[in-house]
């Protein structure tokens, strides 16, 4: 009998599930300050809770988080997870320790149906959405989980195709009763779905990032097929609308590829476009995949075009490239798990 994993549930849920067991409530928090703030991964190390309880949880859940099954190290200390998703799927989360501050990148979905031209989730296909406990597995299980001060959802697949895990995810790792980081350390990266992205704004707290990569609807079109459902015109009208306030972040991510997007033409479209924006870019360096014609902008043009962004007024940030010897593109090593699986099946 396949049964239901507790790690993931909300404080709410658990108290529905400790009600419907004919449990004191307060077992509920005892239940989440195990799952949550702890790194046991059995019933049986619920020391507090009874024994009848712990044999009645485990009678009807699993206890729901899981080892991942590698990892790979960089030379510069950033680690990829790699975690198993079902039926021969895979994951990836990055570890990216930076002096005082250490992210995690946690993925929503296995793949991702978005098909950007250049990234390597994209061109795995999409073949299912994590769960809100397999999400925080990604945290809960990784030796270094106390470490961590911030938290991309910047892995692999599109955060707002699967907005019910990923908001309920954030409701756990950002309450007290849950991992309790705090809002302004999440970050939400997405391609820019719109309705998704309005619930977000209006329900969440945690920051906003958007993959712009190009100020020009032509040339977005062919980099990102979503532009034609979502154009980059309404993703920032629909940002506009809302008072982001003081301390949350929004923020435009633009990787730079070489001859494409890198020109001053660029800059000035760009400057027009979030004239009216709270915002800031964070430029990437593209991290190139097997596959496509892309390549990444050299080092001075990247430089200058953070220079002249400034210039503008807009703060223009450089993302340090990490774990350049380990697979950087996010969904590389998952892809080669991947082939391997399917190979071995034959
Ligand atoms: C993998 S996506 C996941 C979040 C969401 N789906 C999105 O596109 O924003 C996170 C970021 O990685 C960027 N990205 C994807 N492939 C990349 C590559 N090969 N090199 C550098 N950045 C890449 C995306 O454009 C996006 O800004
Ligand atoms: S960049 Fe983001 S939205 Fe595009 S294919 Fe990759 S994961 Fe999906």
């Amino acid at each position: 009998m396949h049964k239901e994993a507790l790690f993931g549930k909300t404080l709410d849920e658990i108290r529905q599930v400790v009600l419907s067991l004919g449990l004191p409530a307060y077992t509920a928090t005892q239940i989440a300050y195990w799952l949550y703030k702890t790194d046991i991964t059995t019933f049986d190390d619920m020391t507090n809770v009874s024994k009848k309880v712990r044999s009645l949880l485990a009678g009807h859940f699993e206890f729901g988080v899981k080892a991942p099954v590698k990892v790979n190290e960089s030379a510069d200390g950033t680690k990829k997870y790699l975690f198993t998703a079902g039926n021969g799927k895979f994951i990836e989360a990055a570890y990216i320790p930076d002096g005082k501050r250490h992210t995690l990148c946690v993925s929503s979905q296995v793949g991702c149906k978005m098909g950007c031209l250049f990234c390597m989730t994209g061109k795995q296909g999409f073949q299912g959405h994590l769960s809100a406990g397999e999400i925080l597995n990604q945290l809960r299980s990784i030796p270094e989980r106390k470490l961590m001060t911030n938290i991309v959802y910047m892995g692999m697949g599109e955060p707002f195709d699967n907005l019910d895990a990923v908001m309920q995810s954030q409701e756990i790792l950002t309450a007290e009763y849950g991992f309790a980081i705090s809002v302004r350390k999440v970050t939400v990266s997405t391609i820019g779905i719109v309705p998704a992205m309005r619930v977000f704004l209006e329900k969440s707290k945690c920051n906003l990032a958007v993959s712009l990569h190009t100020p020009f609807e032509d040339e977005r079109r062919r980099l990102m097929p979503i532009q034609n459902v979502y154009p980059l015109r309404d993703v920032i009208a629909t940002i506009q609308e809302y008072d982001i306030g003081r301390y949350r972040r929004v923020s435009f991510e633009y990787i730079m590829f070489k001859g494409v997007n890198d020109t001053r033409r660029h800059v000035n479209e760009l400057a027009r476009l979030l004239n009216k924006v709270k915002s800031r870019i964070n430029l990437i360096r593209f991290h190139p995949i097997p596959g496509t014609p892309l390549m990444c902008s050299d080092e001075a043009t990247i430089l200058d075009f953070q220079q002249a962004l400034n210039d503008k007024g807009i703060v223009t940030t450089l993302r340090a490239s990490r774990g350049q010897d380990i697979e950087a593109a996010c969904g590389l090593l998952s892809t080669k798990e991947l082939v391997k699986a399917q190979k071995e099946d034959f």
